[in-house]
């Protein structure tokens, strides 16, 4: 779940690239980059760690050009602190071209051997965006003669994307010298919205973002969600075409994004992240009175950030009183983005301190967004004990995380979540829990989705069903093998 951001201007983009990054910071904390394209000439700036320490100004001075884009990365397939797998990928033919990808492949061992084998393309990393750039570098080859670029040539390589290209892509591309193509998944798994906004000169000046707080941060109009399969074009002078390149595409976005992974001040296919997590709550709040006695609860408690809204909801629908009791320090990053166990583990004790007098004697409901590996929720309990608190109910807005997410979440392997192959009372048990109580698939589903136009969600690793019908258990054990989270 990268951020990915694109703009196609008549005026410098480095700037608004920089500060959509910012803006994109929650989807990805390994590596970030940005390239620009002065006219036919591509700048390119990428390094580790987050935006803020990678660009300097001389950096900045450096990206001229027009026409941009950027990443953040959280790492899904080869090594997260490879400079190297750093986005954007750059290719040399033809044209130029220069992308970036939110998402995650799973077809890579075939791709890999077509494009050895048949294509005869060089891949230098094992990065499944370099793969994702070569085949459409190879398309959009086989599509040209001449050096003229038609929107149609763009499209048809596209459709032959996905055709080839199994997984999860929301991706942004800059051919140099021509525009900037933005695609999507058949399924729409990812997120990628399209904005614009009117410059003094009278010319629009667009651009394409993860997520829709970029485009009310920076003060463009939301034009609508790129569809899923769907290919937008824009040219650098600003022209903008579009095409449906998938013949079977349907929108089944990622459900995790609306638990977790998304900033709540954003719309993700026409549903407000922050109501989802309201409803979520509410939800929640139901389960809750179903399974907990009445005078079982004195307090609920959020743990911050990501479900504040969910647990303010299960306060007040269960009329208890909302208490803050875990205090956060702001200058540690999101601690299920981290690569490696040990980091997460050592993290949570950097940023959640539990003040004893909100605990002391106190029963408390504690309500998290998800429970993945169980790093937040075990250390949590034990802060709380230690803070003196009585009884210690645990709530997940969330089902059971039982399954590998293969979409552009990094949980590959089974025996890391803690809800695999454990019953609740055992997953309770293991967190030193009380009572633990989750959210049904099906609650989750509703509350998501309810009052939009959405149908259905990726919802993969809680139940298993996979969207793309191509991952198949040798695959998951191939993932678990080579890796690494
Ligand atoms: O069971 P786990 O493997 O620990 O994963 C789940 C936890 O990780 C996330 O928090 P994170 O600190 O990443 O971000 P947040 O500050 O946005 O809540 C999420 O909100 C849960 O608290
Ligand atoms: N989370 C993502 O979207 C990751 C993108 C890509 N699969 C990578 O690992 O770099
Ligand atoms: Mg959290």
């Amino acid at each position: 779940m990268c951020g990915i951001v694109g703009i196609v201007s008549s005026e410098p983009v480095n700037q608004l690239v920089y500060d959509s990054l910012l803006l994109l910071q929650h989807r990805g904390q390994d590596s970030t980059g940005i390239a620009t394209a002065e006219r036919d000439i591509f700048h390119i700036i990428k390094a580790k760690g987050q935006v803020r320490e990678a660009f300097r100004t001389r950096d900045m001075r450096s990206l001229l050009g027009t026409m941009g884009l950027g990443h953040v990365r959280y790492a899904t397939k080869g090594n997260a602190s490879s400079e190297q797998e750093a986005q954007p990928f750059y290719v040399n033919a033809p044209y130029g071209i220069i992308l970036v990808h939110n998402g995650n492949l799973t077809n890579t061992r075939e791709l890999t051997q077509e494009l050895f084998h048949i294509d005869r393309r060089h891949l230098n990393t094992d990065s499944d965006t370099e793969l994702l750039l070569n085949i459409l570098a190879h398309e959009l080859q086989s599509q040209v003669s001449g050096l003229d670029l038609e929107p149609d040539d763009v499209f048809s390589a596209v459709e032959r994307v996905h055709e080839r290209v199994e997984g999860s892509y929301a991706t942004i591309a800059m051919i140099a010298g021509h525009g900037l193509l933005a695609f999507r998944d058949p399924f729409g798994i990812r997120p990628l919205t399209l904005g614009k906004r009117v410059l003094e000169s009278g010319r629009d000046e667009w651009v394409v973002a993860s997520e829709s707080l970029v485009m009310e941060s920076l003060g463009y109009e939301i034009v609508r969600d790129v569809r899923p399969g769907e290919a937008v074009f824009i040219t650098m002078n600003g022209e903008m075409y579009s095409k449906q390149c998938a013949p079977d595409a349907r929108l089944i976005p990622c459900s995790f994004e609306f638990v977790y992974l998304a900033r709540p001040d954003s719309v993700l296919s026409g549903i407000s992240v922050y109501e989802a997590r309201l409803r979520l709550g509410n939800r929640l709040a139901d389960t809750v009175a179903q399974w907990t006695p009445s005078g079982d609860i004195d307090v609920v408690m959020p743990i911050p950030d990501s479900s504040r809204p969910a647990a303010m909801q299960v306060a007040q629908k269960l009329g208890i009183e909302y208490r803050e009791g875990f205090y956060k320090n702001r200058y540690v990053g999101r601690t299920f983005i981290m690569p490696g166990q040990a980091v997460r583990k050592k993290s949570v004790r950097q940023k959640l301190n539990a003040m004893s007098t909100e605990f002391k004697g106190k029963n408390v409901l504690i309500v998290d967004d998800s429970i993945v590996r169980g790093t937040t929720s075990k250390e949590i309990v034990d802060m709380a004990r230690q803070a003196g608190a009585n009884k210690v109910t645990f709530a997940s807005a969330a089902p059971p995380v039982r399954f590998p997410h293969v979409y552009g979440i990094n949980m590959p392997s089974r025996d890391e979540l803690v809800a695999h192959n454990r019953k609740i009372p055992e997953i309770a048990a293991y967190m030193g829990a009380d009572h633990l109580i989750y959210q049904e698939v099906a609650d989750m589903e509703a509350a998501i989705i309810e009052g939009s136009a959405v149908t259905g969600l990726e919802m993969s690793c809680f139940t298993g069903n996979y969207v793309t019908g191509t991952v198949s258990p040798e695959y998951l054990s191939w993932v678990e093998r080579t890796q690494n989270s």
